[in-house]
């Protein structure tokens, strides 16, 4: 089932909450809602679900507009963070709930009711603790039961609100490519909302990047991760060192030092430069093109990359991210000075993007 957000709007009170959000779902897409605390990703979710209502603009699940629909009849299956799975029933009862409440006319008898659980704890690697409690589960166990319970009625559509948000880091990973592999092969439509960038990343078709009400990006991970639409989400998204510059005439100044640029740009004055840590280069003697002296000050292989921390010599900054490859690289030594470039700068005047630039290469 295709989700269409049309133009919504949203208030709490006089305070707005969601400002004109459009957005397009495709049928068996899965798409994640990522952004900071208070950004309003679950109140889109809860509007989506039938549990909020919007103010202005309109909601249509297929092509059919369901804003006067109650949550009840939109077929949406919903996740929440904090299990809310019945203390008191099995396992095998909670993932039932949803099918021995159906409407008479809609609800399979007994015996398929009892086939279908078993098909469902199969489907969630459980059905060995059909006849235990929601006390005697994990954390990561409780929210497949949860997953089991709202796949249960065959929904069109799952909605998840940070459904490993309580999980520790190791059972998060597991239930998200557990999550993933069980989308790939339902084909529910779902949208699930996240504040862990990783999360996203990993598990949705595409990324929704929210701030503040508004939907600052939405694109593939790649695209969202490589091509950052504002300067909200080149911040948000992954690890990013920010230097204070300025462009004066052709050159790019920082701390002291300065890199050429091959023309005068219109706009004169101070800029933040942004370098993510892979897209730094060092290098032991300085160059037109590398010339931030730094001092080595930590440094710690990662899988396949080593991750440096840099401290400015001679000019004034914070300690800087670096990350080279580990393959064909002599690793530098803590206390060595190097020169430091980027292959990849780019450059902000308050939220606005002048441009991007290699300063390594010879402008
Ligand atoms: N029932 C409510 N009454 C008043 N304000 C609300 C209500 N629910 C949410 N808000 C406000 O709406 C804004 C968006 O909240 P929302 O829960 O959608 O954000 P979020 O991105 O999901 O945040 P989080 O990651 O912390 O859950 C926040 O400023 C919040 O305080």
């Amino acid at each position: 089932m295709s989700i269409e957000i049309d133009h919504i709007s949203k208030y709490f009170d006089s305070t707005k909450v969601l400002n004109d959000i459009s957005l397009d779902i495709s049928t068996g897409e899965m798409v994640a809602l990522l952004g900071p605390s208070g950004s309003g990703k679950t109140t889109l979710l809860r509007i989506i679900a039938g549990l909020e209502h919007h103010n202005s603009g309109y909601l249509r699940f297929g092509g059919r507009d369901v804003s006067h629909i109650h949550a009840r009849d939109r077929k949406v299956g919903f996740v929440f963070q904090h299990y809310a799975l019945f203390r008191h029933m099995t396992v095998a009862d909670n993932i039932a709930f949803g099918l021995t409440v159906l409407p008479r006319r809609e609800r399979p008898n007994g015996a398929a009711i009892r086939q279908k659980v078993v098909r469902l704890l199969e489907m969630v690697q459980l059905g060995h603790l059909a006849n235990r409690y929601p006390s005697q589960l994990s954390g990561g166990q409780k929210q497949r039961v949860a997953l089991a319970r709202a796949l249960a009625v065959e929904p069109e559509m799952l909605l998840l609100d940070e459904p490993f948000g309580a999980l520790d880091a190791q059972v998060r990973k597991e239930l998200r490519r557990w999550l993933r592999q069980l989308h790939d092969d339902l084909k529910f439509t779902s949208v699930f909302v996240t504040h862990d960038q990783e999360e996203a990343m990993e598990v949705a078709d595409r990324v929704v990047v929210m701030s503040q009400g508004n939907i600052e990006q939405v694109g593939t991970p790649a695209e969202v991760w490589r091509e950052p639409a504002s300067r909200f989400v080149l911040e948000f998204m992954g690890e990013v060192n920010r230097l204070d510059g300025e462009i004066r005439g052709s050159q790019i100044h920082v701390g002291g030092y300065h890199w050429p640029l091959s023309y005068t740009p219109a706009y004169q004055g101070k800029i933040d430069l942004f370098l993510r840590p892979w897209e730094m280069e060092i290098s032991s003697q300085p160059g037109e093109h590398c010339q931030l002296p730094v001092v080595v000050s930590d440094i710690s292989p990662r899988g396949h990359y080593w991750q440096l921390i840099v401290q400015p010599a001679g000019w004034h900054h914070e300690p800087l991210s670096v990350v080279l490859p580990l393959a064909g690289t002599m690793p530098p030594h803590r206390g060595e000075r190097y020169y430091l470039s980027g292959r990849n700068a780019r450059l902000y005047v308050g939220d606005k993007a002048l441009q991007s630039m290699a300063l390594a290469e010879s402008a």
